[in-house]
C-alpha cells in the first residue's frame, strides 16, 4: 500500500520551493502527496513580490478535510508566517494525533526576503518546536532560535543540543550556509550524527531546505528510522542539487526527478 505524506506550507508559484517542491519530492519517493496551503507567495528564482496568508479558518478546514479522510503517515511543515497560524496548526495536529512531524522553520527565502514575521519567533519556539519529531533549521535559523553565533561544527552541535532542550525530538542543523563542505548535524538527545557531502558549486539552490525536509518526511512515512531517513534524504537532496535546473534568472530550482532521467530520456 502506498504511504501518504502531507505538507503544510506556502505555495511557491515558480515551483522550486514550498508546497510545489514538497509534492515533487513526495512523488519522487513514490509517496502519495497532500497539501495544506498556509500562504500564497508570488515569487520566482530572483525575488519575492508579495504574499498573502490563507485565513486560519480555511487552514483549519483544509486540515479537517485531510484528517477525516486520508490520514498521513508523516507531515512536513514549512512556511508558517504568523503566530495565529502556528497556534492553529499546533491545536489541530494535537487534536488529530498527527505523527511523524518534520518542521522546517522557514524564516527567509534564498534572496533574503522574510517569510516569517519577527514576532512569530517566540511562538515558533513555544508552540511549534515541541511538536517536532524532527526540526531542520539552517544556520541563520538556528542562530535566531538559540541567540547563539554559529561559525564552527562545534557551534552547530551546541545549537542542536540547545534546540533539543526546547522540545524537538530530533534536531538537524543544516550546513548549507557553511563555507566548507555541506555538513548537516543530527542530535537525537543522545548522540550527534554528521552527514557529509561535498559542496557543489552552483547558484541553483532554490528550495534545497524544502526538498531536504520533505524527503525526510517521505522516508519517515515509509517507516525508516530517523537516522536512515536523514541519510537517504541527504543523498537525495545532494543529487537534486548536482543536477539542478538552470531555469530563471536567479537561483534556479533543484531537480527533483534526477533519478528518473536515467530511466526516461526527457
Ligand atoms: N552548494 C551545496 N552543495 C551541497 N549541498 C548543499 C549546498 N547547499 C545546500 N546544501 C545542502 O542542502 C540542504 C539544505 O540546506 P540549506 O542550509 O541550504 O537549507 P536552507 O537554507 O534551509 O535552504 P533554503 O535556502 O532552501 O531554505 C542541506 O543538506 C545542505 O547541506
Ligand atoms: C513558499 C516558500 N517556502 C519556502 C521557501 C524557502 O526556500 P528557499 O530559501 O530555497 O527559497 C520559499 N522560497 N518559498
Amino acid at each position: 500500500m502506498m504511504k501518504k505524506a502531507l505538507t503544510i506550507a506556502g505555495s511557491d508559484c515558480s515551483g522550486g520551493a514550498g508546497v510545489q517542491a514538497d509534492l515533487k519530492t513526495f512523488s519522487a519517493h513514490l509517496v502519495y502527496g497532500m497539501s495544506v496551503i498556509t500562504s500564497v507567495v508570488a515569487e520566482n528564482t530572483s525575488r519575492v513580490i508579495d504574499f498573502q496568508n490563507v485565513s486560519v479558518d480555511l487552514i483549519e478546514k483544509q486540515l479537517e478535510a485531510i484528517f477525516e479522510d486520508i490520514i498521513p503517515d508523516a507531515i512536513k511543515i514549512g512556511m508558517v508566517e504568523s503566530p495565529e497560524i502556528m497556534r492553529a496548526i499546533r491545536e489541530n495536529l494535537e487534536k488529530y494525533q498527527a505523527k511523524q512531524v518534520v518542521i522546517d522553520p522557514v524564516m527567509y527565502a534564498k534572496n533574503g526576503c522574510p517569510l516569517m514575521r519577527e514576532s512569530s519567533i517566540d511562538t515558533l519556539i513555544k508552540v511549534m518546536i515541541p511538536l517536532a519529531d524532527c526540526l531542520t533549521p539552517n544556520i541563520p535559523e538556528a542562530e535566531k532560535i538559540t541567540g547563539m553565533k554559529i561559525l564552527t561544527l562545534e557551534d552547530m552541535e551546541n545549537a542542536a543540543r540547545s534546540i533539543h532542550a526546547l522540545g524537538a525530538k530530533n534536531v538537524l542543523v543544516k550546513g548549507g550556509h557553511l563555507e566548507s563542505a555541506a555538513i548537516d548535524i543530527l542530535f537525537d538527545g543522545v548522540e550527534f550524527t554528521h552527514y557529509h557531502s561535498k559542496r557543489i558549486q552552483t547558484k541553483n539552490t532554490h528550495g534545497t531546505g524544502c526538498t531536504l525536509s520533505s524527503a525526510i518526511a517521505a522516508n519517515l512515512a515509509k517507516g525508516e528510522p530517523i537516522k536512515v531517513a536523514v541519510s537517504n534524504a541527504k543523498e537525495y537532496v545532494t543529487g537534486a542539487i548536482e543536477n539542478a535546473l538552470p531555469l530563471g534568472n536567479g537561483h534556479g530550482p533543484t531537480n527533483h526527478f534526477y533519478q528518473f532521467e536515467r530511466v526516461v530520456k526527457l
